[in-house]
């Protein structure tokens, strides 16, 4: 055997690397003890029963609040591994702003609410330099396609919008600029079911199309099977089972998992 045939394929390195997390809030209330690696187009869901720590877990590992112990590290485009809370805080934001990108449950969260559409697109690339107004105006009718928005609508404010609407323009806010990694948070919660089947598909179909990276927080399992590749379940801040999706949901380990699944199927 030859020395090339020797090597080792180059091993991917993980996107985001989280190692011993904590944030409590009292004890037994928030996260503790969170480790797992997330690669390049993967989807990891994180389910669990209200109060069991999802948003908070979420909320540390998008720069919105910092843990109390553990790290976060990031490896950037450029290959440099980042540590979310040892950069500086207009580092952080500059990721967010383009690297990353945040969906929110209630789209007022992340949209401006009294601003077009348009601008509401255009706004995160004027962030990051963009100026030239065809330019902006173009990515905001491109991204209203991909979304499923007719490009009429480009001058109207997101109050005009419906739920569904307004929940698919918040992602093409996000996408604008091309992020390796989106965080989710019930980003179906508070939506009519065949609005949600709509949403789910399109939030699929573009997971694929960009090979993008994502952290999705849902109490929903359906939605979780649907999206997620790999699956993390919370009980009381801390994860209690991990593994490929199918294989949680169709054989769960943990008697707290077992119970998750067996009253959605007795629903
Ligand atoms: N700012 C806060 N101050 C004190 N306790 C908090 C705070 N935020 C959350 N908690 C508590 O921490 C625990 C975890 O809450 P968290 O919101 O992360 O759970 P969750 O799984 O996202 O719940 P839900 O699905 O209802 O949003 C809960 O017991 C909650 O009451």
């Amino acid at each position: 055997m030859n020395q090339a045939a020797e090597r080792a394929p180059e091993a991917i390195a993980p996107l985001l690397q989280v190692q011993g997390l904590r944030k409590l809030y009292a004890p037994g209330k928030g996260v503790d003890g969170v480790d797992f690696d997330l690669y390049p187009g993967e989807v990891l869901g994180i389910v669990g029963e209200s109060g069991s720590g999802k948003t908070t877990l979420l909320s540390c590992l998008s720069g919105a609040m910092a843990p109390d112990q553990g790290r976060v590290l990031y490896t950037n485009q450029h290959q440099r591994e980042q540590d979310l809370y040892g950069i500086s805080e207009s580092d952080r934001r500059s990721l967010l702003r383009t690297e990353w990108g945040v969906v929110h449950q209630h789209a007022s969260d992340g949209l401006r609410m009294g601003v077009s559409a348009g601008a509401n697109i255009g706004e995160r690339l004027m962030a990051v330099g963009s100026r030239h107004y065809g330019e902006l105006r173009g990515a905001g009718e491109h991204w209203l396609r991909e979304v499923e928005i007719d490009t009429a609508r480009i001058n109207d404010i997101p109050r005009t919008f419906s739920g569904g609407m307004q929940q698919r323009l918040q992602i093409a806010r996000n996408l604008v600029t091309s992020p390796r990694l989106v965080f989710m948070d019930e980003p179906t919660g508070g939506l009519d079911v065949s609005v949600q089947a709509r949403l789910l598909d399109l939030l699929r179909n573009l997971v694929m199309d960009l090979g993008l990276s994502v952290v999705l927080v849902t109490h929903d399992l359906a939605v979780a099977r649907l999206l997620s590749h790999r699956l993390m379940v919370m009980k009381q801040g801390k994860v209690v089972e991990q593994g490929l999706t199918d294989q949680v949901l169709d054989d769960p380990r943990h008697p707290y998992t077992q119970l998750l699944v067996s009253s959605v199927l007795s629903n």
